[in-house]
């Protein structure tokens, strides 16, 4: 698969050489959104969404829609604040949902459909296949898992915990085809949006805060000058760029109210008890920026998170990426991503401000469960490889 990320990064780095030539702004909001796309839809599921080189755009436009309020998620938000009358509710979410999909409205209907598509091309495929998502899946067979085996999970902070659980996948059963699409369409948009969102924020740090660009940028020719190449082995070595990543995550999460959990016994808690079966929710920007939990919150400070520092951090009360065993699977993906895009662009480019850039704090669109840049991020290249 790194070939493929690797490839559509160069891809990335030569639209914002093609603006660089022109001397035009750049918003690298919206080109980070086409490389995810392409990175999602490619080493997902072998398929060229064109994102970014084709300007009919059927597939992105779909994708970019199912981000934005629609009525049905209207009934979603409604059911994460009365979730005692998610009985009342989602029926009529789902009535939404039906109404937009006969009306050809419904995007991830449309994602849907071309899942459904993808699978049946792959299967009626001769001859050698790719090894990406979709094969792994269509392959799949559940691994029988005994009640209580340790699970290693890879935790926050790169530290690999293990913790007890009660998970039992079933024997060998096969995914059906519609479980396939379904989980496509969950991969397509959990991969989608949040990467390209977390590359936007990290430009607007590092356009504001050149001297932390420098130092990344330095941390960059480092590991070039000692390894010879950037790729996907060796940037997992740059640890600076890792904590301005971790630190912008805090800052600016992407996901704000997705993470949820529901006690399976009466649980006390700090004098309370949370009944069985209630529905709690992380509130992940405001525990991420809690004087009681970080000193100086609302400034960035990358050090926070270095190899000196980070014991010093709860991992609980960082969770851009949620915790425990049901923590976000495309993790390391989006780390390596964004390592890998943002050393390619630094090692070749200054990004400095430009007319539309947004000094200081960005603003931003509250979504559903998401935080977004509302009005891109801004910037001009500079070439500084000669
Ligand atoms: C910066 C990028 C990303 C962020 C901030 C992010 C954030 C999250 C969060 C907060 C959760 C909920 C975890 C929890 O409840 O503990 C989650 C779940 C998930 N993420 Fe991500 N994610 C990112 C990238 C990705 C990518 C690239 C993929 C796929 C390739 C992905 C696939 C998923 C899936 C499938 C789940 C659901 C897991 C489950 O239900 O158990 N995410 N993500």
């Amino acid at each position: 698969m790194t070939p493929i990320i690797e490839s559509a990064i160069d891809q990335f780095v030569n639209r914002v050489e093609e603006h660089k030539k022109l001397d035009k702004e750049i918003d690298i909001y919206d080109l980070a959104q086409d490389l995810t796309m392409d990175t999602i839809a490619k080493s997902g599921f072998g398929f060229d969404s064109g994102a970014q080189t084709e300007t009919e755009r059927q597939v992105i436009n779909a994708a970019k829609k199912s981000f934005q309020v629609q009525v049905s998620q209207f009934f979603l938000f409604i059911s994460f604040l009365f979730p005692e009358f998610l009985w009342v509710i989602n029926p009529f979410r789902l009535v939404a949902e039906m109404i937009s999909d006969y009306l050809g409205q419904s995007s991830r209907g449309f994602l849907l459909k071309v899942s459904d598509q993808l699978i049946k091309q792959r299967r009626e495929q001769k001859g050698d296949k790719q090894k990406d998502l979709l094969q792994m899946m269509i392959e799949s067979e559940g691994t029988d898992i005994l009640s209580n085996d340790k699970l290693s999970v890879s935790s926050d902070m790169n530290n690999d915990t293990v913790v007890d659980s009660n998970v039992r996948i079933n024997k060998k059963t096969k995914m059906t085809d519609d479980e396939i699409a379904a989980n496509s369409v969950l991969f397509f948009e959990a991969g989608y949006e949040t990467t390209s969102t977390a590359l936007g924020y990290l430009m607007h740090i590092l356009i504001n805060k050149p001297e932390i660009q420098e130092k990344c940028r330095q941390e960059v020719k480092q590991l070039l000058e000692s390894e010879g190449r950037l790729d996907y082995n060796t940037v997992t070595k740059l640890k600076y760029m890792e904590s301005v990543i971790y630190e912008t995550l805090r800052i600016y999460p992407p996901i704000t109210t997705f993470i949820s959990r529901m006690p399976k016994t009466d649980y006390p808690y700090n004098g309370l008890t949370l009944p069985k079966g209630v529905d709690l929710r992380v509130p992940l920007y405001f525990l991420q920026k809690d004087p009681e939990l970080w000193s100086e919150p609302e400034e960035f400070i990358p050090e926070r998170f270095s190899d000196e520092n980070k014991h010093l951090i709860n991992p609980v009360v960082w969770q851009p990426f949620g915790t425990g065993p049901r923590n976000c699977i495309g993790m390391r993906f989006a780390l390596l991503e964004m390592k890998l895009s943002m050393a390619k662009l630094l090692n070749q480019y200054a990004f400095i401000p430009s007319p539309n850039t947004e000094l200081g704090d960005i603003q931003r669109d509250f979504k559903v469960i998401s935080m977004t840049p509302k009005n891109g991020v801004f910037t001009k290249a500079v070439d500084i490889s000669s």
